[in-house]
Protein backbone atom coordinates (compact mmCIF):
# COMPACT_ATOMS: atom_id res chain seq x y z
CA UNK A 1 0.00 0.00 0.00
CA UNK A 2 1.23 3.53 -0.85
CA UNK A 3 2.09 5.34 2.64
CA UNK A 4 3.84 8.65 3.10
CA UNK A 5 7.06 8.88 4.52
CA UNK A 6 8.04 12.55 6.14
CA UNK A 7 11.94 12.85 6.13
CA UNK A 8 12.94 15.40 8.76
CA UNK A 9 16.82 15.94 7.95
CA UNK A 10 17.75 15.56 4.24
CA UNK A 11 21.73 15.38 5.46
CA UNK A 12 23.75 12.17 4.76
CA UNK A 13 21.91 9.62 7.17
CA UNK A 14 18.08 11.14 6.21
CA UNK A 15 19.15 11.93 2.21
CA UNK A 16 20.61 8.13 2.49
CA UNK A 17 17.31 6.96 3.80
CA UNK A 18 15.25 9.06 1.83
CA UNK A 19 16.90 7.79 -1.72
CA UNK A 20 17.07 4.25 -0.79
CA UNK A 21 13.05 4.12 0.40
CA UNK A 22 12.49 6.04 -2.86
CA UNK A 23 14.66 3.35 -4.73
CA UNK A 24 12.83 0.47 -3.44
CA UNK A 25 9.45 1.53 -2.23
CA UNK A 26 5.87 3.24 -3.99
CA UNK A 27 5.76 5.18 -0.95
CA UNK A 28 5.39 9.39 -1.42
CA UNK A 29 8.07 10.80 0.26
CA UNK A 30 8.20 14.91 1.77
CA UNK A 31 10.88 16.20 2.64
CA UNK A 32 11.84 18.60 5.66
CA UNK A 33 14.82 20.30 6.10
CA UNK A 34 16.06 23.72 7.32
CA UNK A 35 18.33 24.27 4.82
CA UNK A 36 16.51 25.94 1.49
CA UNK A 37 19.24 24.51 -0.63
CA UNK A 38 18.84 20.83 0.80
CA UNK A 39 15.42 21.04 -0.05
CA UNK A 40 16.02 22.09 -3.97
CA UNK A 41 18.47 19.76 -4.37
CA UNK A 42 16.73 17.20 -3.16
CA UNK A 43 13.48 17.67 -5.07
CA UNK A 44 15.68 18.38 -8.18
CA UNK A 45 17.54 15.33 -7.89
CA UNK A 46 14.24 13.47 -7.00
CA UNK A 47 15.39 12.23 -3.86
CA UNK A 48 12.07 13.20 -2.42
CA UNK A 49 8.35 13.92 -3.69
CA UNK A 50 7.83 17.18 -2.04
CA UNK A 51 9.35 19.45 0.10
CA UNK A 52 8.60 21.41 3.29
CA UNK A 53 9.24 23.82 5.89
CA UNK A 54 6.12 23.57 7.67
CA UNK A 55 6.80 20.42 9.78
CA UNK A 56 3.63 20.21 11.68
CA UNK A 57 1.58 19.89 8.88
CA UNK A 58 4.02 17.57 6.97
CA UNK A 59 4.07 14.88 9.98
CA UNK A 60 0.09 15.32 9.83
CA UNK A 61 -0.24 13.70 6.84
CA UNK A 62 2.85 11.14 6.84
CA UNK A 63 2.20 7.21 7.76
CA UNK A 64 6.13 7.16 9.01
CA UNK A 65 8.35 9.87 9.82
CA UNK A 66 12.35 9.80 10.17
CA UNK A 67 13.96 12.28 12.25
CA UNK A 68 17.73 12.80 10.67
CA UNK A 69 18.95 15.96 12.33
CA UNK A 70 21.45 16.55 14.39
CA UNK A 71 20.69 15.53 17.90
CA UNK A 72 19.64 18.06 20.11
CA UNK A 73 17.60 19.16 17.01
CA UNK A 74 15.98 15.62 16.82
CA UNK A 75 15.46 15.93 20.48
CA UNK A 76 13.58 19.41 19.70
CA UNK A 77 11.40 17.95 17.03
CA UNK A 78 10.28 15.04 19.45
CA UNK A 79 9.41 17.45 22.20
CA UNK A 80 7.54 19.15 19.34
CA UNK A 81 5.31 16.14 18.55
CA UNK A 82 2.87 16.69 22.30
CA UNK A 83 1.93 19.74 20.35
CA UNK A 84 0.69 18.43 17.36
CA UNK A 85 -2.92 17.45 16.44
CA UNK A 86 -2.38 14.21 14.81
CA UNK A 87 -5.68 12.37 13.53
CA UNK A 88 -4.16 9.03 12.46
CA UNK A 89 -1.72 6.49 13.78
CA UNK A 90 2.13 7.00 13.20
CA UNK A 91 5.24 5.56 13.26
CA UNK A 92 8.07 7.80 14.33
CA UNK A 93 12.02 6.93 14.03
CA UNK A 94 14.85 8.59 14.18
CA UNK A 95 18.87 8.04 13.35
CA UNK A 96 21.01 9.80 16.07
CA UNK A 97 23.93 8.42 17.22
CA UNK A 98 22.68 8.41 20.80
CA UNK A 99 19.97 6.70 22.10
CA UNK A 100 18.95 7.33 26.01
CA UNK A 101 18.28 11.72 25.45
CA UNK A 102 15.86 10.47 22.60
CA UNK A 103 14.02 7.65 24.51
CA UNK A 104 13.68 10.12 27.41
CA UNK A 105 12.26 12.31 25.24
CA UNK A 106 10.21 10.26 23.29
CA UNK A 107 8.99 8.94 26.79
CA UNK A 108 6.56 12.13 27.49
CA UNK A 109 5.19 12.19 24.16
CA UNK A 110 1.25 12.06 25.13
CA UNK A 111 -0.43 11.28 21.34
CA UNK A 112 -1.88 8.39 21.22
CA UNK A 113 -1.46 8.30 17.70
CA UNK A 114 2.32 8.24 18.08
CA UNK A 115 4.36 5.23 18.08
CA UNK A 116 8.06 5.87 18.54
CA UNK A 117 10.73 3.28 18.23
CA UNK A 118 14.68 4.85 18.46
CA UNK A 119 16.78 4.13 15.65
CA UNK A 120 20.34 3.86 14.97
CA UNK A 121 21.85 2.83 11.52
CA UNK A 122 25.78 1.64 12.21
CA UNK A 123 26.68 2.80 9.09
CA UNK A 124 28.23 6.29 8.12
CA UNK A 125 30.99 8.52 6.29
CA UNK A 126 33.04 11.56 7.65
CA UNK A 127 31.31 13.37 4.70
CA UNK A 128 28.19 15.63 6.04
CA UNK A 129 25.07 16.83 3.69
CA UNK A 130 22.48 15.57 0.97
CA UNK A 131 25.67 15.34 -1.57
CA UNK A 132 26.57 12.91 0.15
CA UNK A 133 23.98 10.85 0.58
CA UNK A 134 24.18 6.85 -0.93
CA UNK A 135 21.03 4.51 -1.23
CA UNK A 136 23.38 1.88 -0.60
CA UNK A 137 25.20 3.59 2.74
CA UNK A 138 23.56 0.96 5.19
CA UNK A 139 24.20 -2.28 2.95
CA UNK A 140 24.94 -5.33 5.41
CA UNK A 141 25.66 -2.53 8.50
CA UNK A 142 24.02 -3.67 11.55
CA UNK A 143 20.59 -0.94 12.24
CA UNK A 144 19.82 -0.67 16.16
CA UNK A 145 16.36 -0.20 16.97
CA UNK A 146 15.02 0.80 20.66
CA UNK A 147 11.29 0.84 20.68
CA UNK A 148 9.50 2.46 23.57
CA UNK A 149 8.13 0.27 26.06
CA UNK A 150 4.63 0.04 25.13
CA UNK A 151 5.62 -0.98 21.34
CA UNK A 152 3.80 -4.01 19.26
CA UNK A 153 6.07 -6.18 17.64
CA UNK A 154 3.73 -5.05 14.73
CA UNK A 155 4.78 -1.44 14.72
CA UNK A 156 8.29 -2.73 14.18
CA UNK A 157 7.73 -4.81 12.24
CA UNK A 158 6.24 -2.32 9.90
CA UNK A 159 9.39 -0.33 10.23
CA UNK A 160 11.31 -3.06 9.31
CA UNK A 161 9.35 -3.33 6.43
CA UNK A 162 10.13 0.36 5.42
CA UNK A 163 13.38 -0.17 5.76
CA UNK A 164 14.15 -3.38 4.36
CA UNK A 165 15.40 -2.25 1.57
CA UNK A 166 18.49 -0.95 3.38
CA UNK A 167 19.57 -4.54 3.19
CA UNK A 168 20.65 -4.01 7.20
CA UNK A 169 20.45 -6.46 9.93
CA UNK A 170 17.80 -5.06 13.07
CA UNK A 171 18.94 -5.71 16.31
CA UNK A 172 17.18 -4.42 19.36
CA UNK A 173 18.62 -3.18 22.05
CA UNK A 174 17.82 -0.67 25.62
CA UNK A 175 18.81 2.63 25.09
CA UNK A 176 21.66 2.79 27.97
CA UNK A 177 22.95 -0.85 26.39
CA UNK A 178 22.88 1.04 23.04
CA UNK A 179 24.78 4.23 24.21
CA UNK A 180 27.24 2.10 26.71
CA UNK A 181 28.55 -0.03 23.88
CA UNK A 182 28.42 3.13 20.86
CA UNK A 183 30.53 5.20 23.42
CA UNK A 184 33.11 2.02 23.19
CA UNK A 185 33.39 1.52 19.74
CA UNK A 186 32.35 4.99 17.99
CA UNK A 187 32.06 7.90 20.13
CA UNK A 188 35.44 7.09 22.16
CA UNK A 189 37.46 6.18 19.32
CA UNK A 190 36.65 9.68 17.52
CA UNK A 191 37.73 11.84 20.47
CA UNK A 192 41.03 10.14 20.81
CA UNK A 193 41.57 10.27 16.54
CA UNK A 194 41.04 14.19 17.01
CA UNK A 195 43.41 13.91 20.02
CA UNK A 196 46.00 12.11 17.75
CA UNK A 197 45.63 15.06 15.03
CA UNK A 198 45.85 17.64 17.47
CA UNK A 199 49.79 16.09 18.55
CA UNK A 200 50.40 16.06 15.77
CA UNK A 201 49.30 19.69 14.78
CA UNK A 202 51.78 20.89 17.78
CA UNK A 203 54.54 18.52 16.77
CA UNK A 204 54.46 20.66 13.53
CA UNK A 205 55.41 23.38 14.97
CA UNK A 206 58.93 21.78 15.75
CA UNK A 207 59.23 19.33 13.01
CA UNK A 208 58.02 20.88 9.37
CA UNK A 209 57.92 17.04 7.90
CA UNK A 210 55.25 15.53 10.11
CA UNK A 211 52.78 15.80 7.30
CA UNK A 212 54.92 14.59 4.35
CA UNK A 213 55.19 11.19 6.93
CA UNK A 214 52.18 10.76 7.76
CA UNK A 215 51.98 7.72 5.80
CA UNK A 216 48.88 4.52 5.67
CA UNK A 217 49.23 4.40 9.67
CA UNK A 218 48.20 8.12 10.92
CA UNK A 219 45.74 8.07 8.35
CA UNK A 220 43.95 4.82 8.71
CA UNK A 221 43.86 5.94 12.71
CA UNK A 222 42.53 9.82 11.85
CA UNK A 223 40.27 9.53 8.83
CA UNK A 224 37.42 10.31 11.17
CA UNK A 225 38.75 13.05 12.77
CA UNK A 226 37.90 14.40 8.78
CA UNK A 227 34.03 14.53 10.28
CA UNK A 228 31.65 16.58 11.12
CA UNK A 229 32.53 18.84 14.34
CA UNK A 230 28.94 20.11 15.30
CA UNK A 231 27.68 16.36 14.87
CA UNK A 232 30.23 15.05 17.02
CA UNK A 233 30.34 17.65 19.81
CA UNK A 234 26.30 17.04 19.91
CA UNK A 235 26.67 13.27 20.29
CA UNK A 236 29.40 13.54 23.11
CA UNK A 237 27.81 15.76 24.87
CA UNK A 238 24.53 13.67 24.97
CA UNK A 239 26.81 10.46 26.17
CA UNK A 240 28.88 12.86 28.56
CA UNK A 241 28.75 10.13 31.61
CA UNK A 242 29.95 7.29 28.93
CA UNK A 243 32.62 9.71 27.34
CA UNK A 244 33.69 10.46 31.04
CA UNK A 245 34.56 7.12 32.29
CA UNK A 246 36.00 5.81 29.15
CA UNK A 247 38.19 8.65 29.56
CA UNK A 248 39.17 7.89 33.18
CA UNK A 249 39.96 4.06 32.18
CA UNK A 250 41.84 5.69 29.50
CA UNK A 251 44.16 7.84 31.33
CA UNK A 252 44.59 4.65 33.43
CA UNK A 253 45.60 2.35 30.57
CA UNK A 254 47.90 5.40 29.19
CA UNK A 255 50.01 5.78 32.79
CA UNK A 256 50.23 1.57 33.00
CA UNK A 257 51.90 1.80 29.10
CA UNK A 258 54.13 4.59 30.41
CA UNK A 259 55.50 2.75 33.13
CA UNK A 260 56.13 -0.17 30.95
CA UNK A 261 58.50 2.10 28.49
CA UNK A 262 60.09 3.46 31.50
CA UNK A 263 60.47 0.10 33.33
CA UNK A 264 61.26 -1.52 29.96
CA UNK A 265 59.32 -4.27 30.57
CA UNK A 266 59.16 -5.60 26.56
CA UNK A 267 57.28 -8.68 27.40
CA UNK A 268 54.46 -6.92 29.06
CA UNK A 269 54.51 -4.68 25.73
CA UNK A 270 54.77 -7.68 23.85
CA UNK A 271 51.44 -9.17 25.47
CA UNK A 272 49.67 -6.28 25.33
CA UNK A 273 50.47 -5.56 21.52
CA UNK A 274 49.75 -9.00 20.80
CA UNK A 275 46.14 -9.37 22.41
CA UNK A 276 44.93 -5.96 20.75
CA UNK A 277 46.10 -7.77 17.23
CA UNK A 278 44.28 -10.87 18.57
CA UNK A 279 41.00 -9.44 19.47
CA UNK A 280 41.14 -7.06 16.41
CA UNK A 281 41.90 -9.87 13.65
CA UNK A 282 38.86 -11.52 15.25
CA UNK A 283 36.76 -8.75 15.18
CA UNK A 284 37.04 -9.36 11.19
CA UNK A 285 36.31 -13.33 11.22
CA UNK A 286 33.32 -13.67 13.25
CA UNK A 287 30.59 -14.89 12.20
CA UNK A 288 27.98 -14.32 14.98
CA UNK A 289 27.55 -10.91 16.84
CA UNK A 290 26.90 -7.15 16.39
CA UNK A 291 29.75 -6.86 14.12
CA UNK A 292 29.38 -8.40 10.53
CA UNK A 293 31.77 -10.38 9.49
CA UNK A 294 33.71 -9.90 6.27
CA UNK A 295 36.64 -12.21 5.04
CA UNK A 296 39.43 -9.08 3.74
CA UNK A 297 41.91 -9.39 1.34
CA UNK A 298 45.04 -6.96 0.47
CA UNK A 299 45.93 -6.43 -2.99
CA UNK A 300 48.92 -4.28 -4.38
CA UNK A 301 48.30 -2.24 -7.04
CA UNK A 302 50.09 0.62 -9.13
CA UNK A 303 49.14 4.52 -9.20
CA UNK A 304 48.41 4.43 -12.70
CA UNK A 305 44.86 5.31 -13.70
CA UNK A 306 42.43 2.85 -14.14
CA UNK A 307 44.40 0.27 -11.60
CA UNK A 308 41.38 -0.15 -9.86
CA UNK A 309 39.11 -0.49 -11.93
CA UNK A 310 40.92 -3.39 -13.53
CA UNK A 311 40.85 -5.32 -10.64
CA UNK A 312 37.11 -4.88 -9.80
CA UNK A 313 36.50 -5.33 -13.79
CA UNK A 314 38.09 -8.46 -13.48
CA UNK A 315 36.03 -10.05 -9.93
CA UNK A 316 32.51 -8.59 -11.88
CA UNK A 317 33.30 -10.86 -14.84
CA UNK A 318 33.49 -13.86 -12.35
CA UNK A 319 30.38 -12.32 -10.85
CA UNK A 320 31.71 -11.73 -7.42
CA UNK A 321 29.92 -9.03 -5.44
CA UNK A 322 32.83 -7.14 -3.28
CA UNK A 323 31.29 -6.07 0.52
CA UNK A 324 33.86 -3.52 0.36
CA UNK A 325 36.74 -1.24 -0.80
CA UNK A 326 39.06 0.80 0.53
CA UNK A 327 42.54 2.17 -0.74
CA UNK A 328 44.99 1.69 2.28
CA UNK A 329 48.39 3.65 0.85
CA UNK A 330 48.87 5.37 -2.44
CA UNK A 331 52.10 7.13 -2.76
CA UNK A 332 52.92 8.55 -6.59
CA UNK A 333 54.28 6.08 -8.57
CA UNK A 334 54.76 3.38 -6.06
CA UNK A 335 52.68 0.64 -5.28
CA UNK A 336 49.66 0.84 -2.59
CA UNK A 337 47.27 -1.24 -0.90
CA UNK A 338 43.51 -2.23 -2.08
CA UNK A 339 41.61 -3.92 0.76
CA UNK A 340 39.23 -5.46 -0.55
CA UNK A 341 36.06 -6.92 1.50
CA UNK A 342 33.91 -10.14 1.12
CA UNK A 343 30.57 -11.34 2.30
CA UNK A 344 31.98 -15.26 2.58
CA UNK A 345 35.34 -17.10 2.63
CA UNK A 346 34.66 -18.73 -1.01
CA UNK A 347 34.53 -15.31 -2.59
CA UNK A 348 37.27 -14.40 -0.54
CA UNK A 349 38.90 -17.52 -2.12
CA UNK A 350 37.90 -17.14 -5.34
CA UNK A 351 38.81 -13.57 -5.99
CA UNK A 352 42.46 -14.71 -4.54
CA UNK A 353 42.72 -17.26 -7.13
CA UNK A 354 41.63 -15.24 -10.13
CA UNK A 355 43.82 -12.16 -8.92
CA UNK A 356 46.98 -13.86 -8.97
CA UNK A 357 46.30 -15.59 -12.41
CA UNK A 358 45.84 -11.96 -13.79
CA UNK A 359 49.43 -11.72 -12.02
CA UNK A 360 48.42 -9.95 -9.06
CA UNK A 361 50.24 -9.89 -5.41
CA UNK A 362 47.67 -10.22 -2.93
CA UNK A 363 47.52 -11.54 1.23
CA UNK A 364 44.44 -13.21 2.96
CA UNK A 365 44.79 -12.95 6.67
CA UNK A 366 44.64 -16.17 8.22
N1 LIG B 1 27.31 10.77 9.90
C1 LIG B 1 27.28 9.53 10.35
O1 LIG B 1 28.23 8.77 10.14
C2 LIG B 1 26.09 9.07 11.12
C3 LIG B 1 25.83 7.69 11.20
C4 LIG B 1 24.69 7.24 11.88
C5 LIG B 1 23.85 8.17 12.50
N2 LIG B 1 24.14 9.51 12.42
C6 LIG B 1 23.18 10.44 13.04
O2 LIG B 1 22.43 10.99 11.98
C7 LIG B 1 22.00 12.31 12.33
C8 LIG B 1 22.29 13.23 11.16
O3 LIG B 1 23.65 13.15 10.85
P1 LIG B 1 24.16 13.40 9.36
O4 LIG B 1 25.54 12.80 9.31
O5 LIG B 1 23.16 12.99 8.38
O6 LIG B 1 24.32 14.98 9.39
P2 LIG B 1 24.26 16.01 8.18
O7 LIG B 1 24.91 17.24 8.70
O8 LIG B 1 24.77 15.39 6.94
O9 LIG B 1 22.69 16.28 8.00
C9 LIG B 1 21.88 16.90 8.94
C10 LIG B 1 20.74 17.55 8.20
O10 LIG B 1 19.80 18.05 9.16
C11 LIG B 1 19.39 19.34 8.75
N3 LIG B 1 18.90 20.04 9.92
C12 LIG B 1 19.58 20.77 10.86
N4 LIG B 1 18.73 21.24 11.78
C13 LIG B 1 17.51 20.81 11.45
C14 LIG B 1 16.22 20.97 12.02
N5 LIG B 1 16.02 21.67 13.12
N6 LIG B 1 15.17 20.40 11.39
C15 LIG B 1 15.33 19.69 10.23
N7 LIG B 1 16.53 19.51 9.66
C16 LIG B 1 17.60 20.06 10.25
C17 LIG B 1 20.62 19.96 8.11
O11 LIG B 1 20.28 21.04 7.28
C18 LIG B 1 21.15 18.75 7.34
O12 LIG B 1 20.59 18.65 6.06
C19 LIG B 1 22.71 12.68 13.61
O13 LIG B 1 21.81 12.58 14.66
C20 LIG B 1 23.78 11.62 13.76
O14 LIG B 1 24.02 11.34 15.12
C21 LIG B 1 25.21 9.97 11.74
O1 LIG C 1 32.50 5.56 9.09
C1 LIG C 1 32.48 6.61 9.71
O2 LIG C 1 33.07 7.60 9.32
C2 LIG C 1 31.72 6.72 10.96
O3 LIG C 1 32.15 7.44 11.82
C3 LIG C 1 30.46 5.98 11.08
C4 LIG C 1 29.93 5.84 12.49
C5 LIG C 1 30.92 5.05 13.36
O4 LIG C 1 31.40 5.56 14.37
O5 LIG C 1 31.20 3.92 13.00
C6 LIG C 1 29.69 7.18 13.06
C7 LIG C 1 28.63 7.51 13.78
C8 LIG C 1 27.47 6.68 13.79
O6 LIG C 1 26.55 6.94 14.72
C9 LIG C 1 27.60 5.39 13.21
C10 LIG C 1 28.66 5.08 12.45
Amino acid sequence: MKQTVLVAGLGLIGGSLAINIKQNTQHHIIGFDVSKNTLDYSIMNGIIDEATTDFDSAIQKADFCILAAPVSKTVELIEKLSTIDFHKPIIVSDVSSVKSAIMDAASVVNSEHVTFIGGHPMAGSHKKGIQAAKGHLFENAIYILTPVDACSDAKVEALKDLLKGTKCKFLQLEPKEHDEMTSVISHFPHLIASSLVHQAKNWQNTHAYIPKLAAGGFRDITRIASSNPAMWQDIFFHNREGMGSLLEDWIKEMSALKSLLETGDKVSMYHYLEQAKEYRDGLDGQKKGAIPSFYDMYVDIFDQPGALLKVVEILAKEEISINNIEILEIREGITGVLRLSFQNKNDQSRSNQVLKQHGYETMIED
